[in-house]
């Protein structure tokens, strides 16, 4: 296999090269073949209560093959005893200390900002605040940035790079979820809660999601 940096644009002294795949975190081989490339990597991963976040990706799912069974159909495997199905991926990318542990036996703790997916709605700035004093940057973006836009219910960019009028993220992002029954979210809940509390250790930050 290649090494990956020949996929890479080149870096110049004083820039940092970014790379975003979401699904490098679950990925079995990601840790090993990012090491490879480059062991002063810096990760960033957000992180969201994983609760919502199966939701959410299921309702991504759903915009794209509307006759898809039923959200509690996909997430239990029995739904007498409410036994969780987590070879559905949907719930298995929200076991976050799993996925964590295989990037730690590469990876020092310290290399990784976990950003709250919670606090990147409720406080945009303060989040990009971290996100780049963990990059050594000069926090250039701050509140001034950001406004909270009522239609999108969500921050939006005041003036994006390149252009004068305040842009918001697109149509796939921020979508209305299904109303899914509280007592089949009160099972996930309760199925993920260990793990979530492994993740609150492992990280050293309560993410505040039970
Ligand atoms: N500012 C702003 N505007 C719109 N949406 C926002 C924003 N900040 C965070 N979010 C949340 O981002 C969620 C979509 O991100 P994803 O991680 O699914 O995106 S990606 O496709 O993996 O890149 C998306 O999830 P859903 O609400 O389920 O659509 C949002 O809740």
């Amino acid at each position: 296999m290649a090494p990956e940096w020949n996929l890479m644009p080149r870096t110049l002294e004083g820039q940092i090269t970014m790379e975003k795949t979401p699904s490098y975190f679950i990925t079995k081989e990601a840790p090993r073949r990012v090491f490879s490339m480059s062991r002063h990597t810096r990760l960033i991963v957000v992180v969201r209560d994983p609760v919502t976040r199966a939701v959410s990706d299921y309702t991504q799912t759903l915009s794209k093959s509307p006759g898809l069974p039923s959200f509690q159909n996909l997430a239990f495997r029995n739904s007498t005893t409410g036994l969780i199905d987590t070879s559905w991926s949907a719930v298995r990318i929200g076991i976050y200390a799993k996925h964590l542990e295989n990037w730690l036996r590469y990876f020092p703790l310290s290399r990784f900002l976990f950003v709250s997916g919670e606090r990147l709605v409720t406080d945009p700035a303060g989040e990009m605040g971290r996100v780049q004093d963990f990059l050594g940057l000069k926090r250039v973006v701050t509140d001034k940035h950001f406004y909270f836009n009522q239609t999108k219910g969500f921050p939006c960019l005041k003036k994006p790079e390149g252009s004068s009028r305040p842009r918001c993220l697109g149509k796939s992002k921020g979508r209305p979820h299904p109303q899914i029954p509280s007592e089949v979210l009160l099972r996930l809940r309760d199925f993920y809660r260990p793990f979530n509390l492994k993740f609150y250790q492992m990280t050293g930050h309560n993410f505040g999601w039970d």
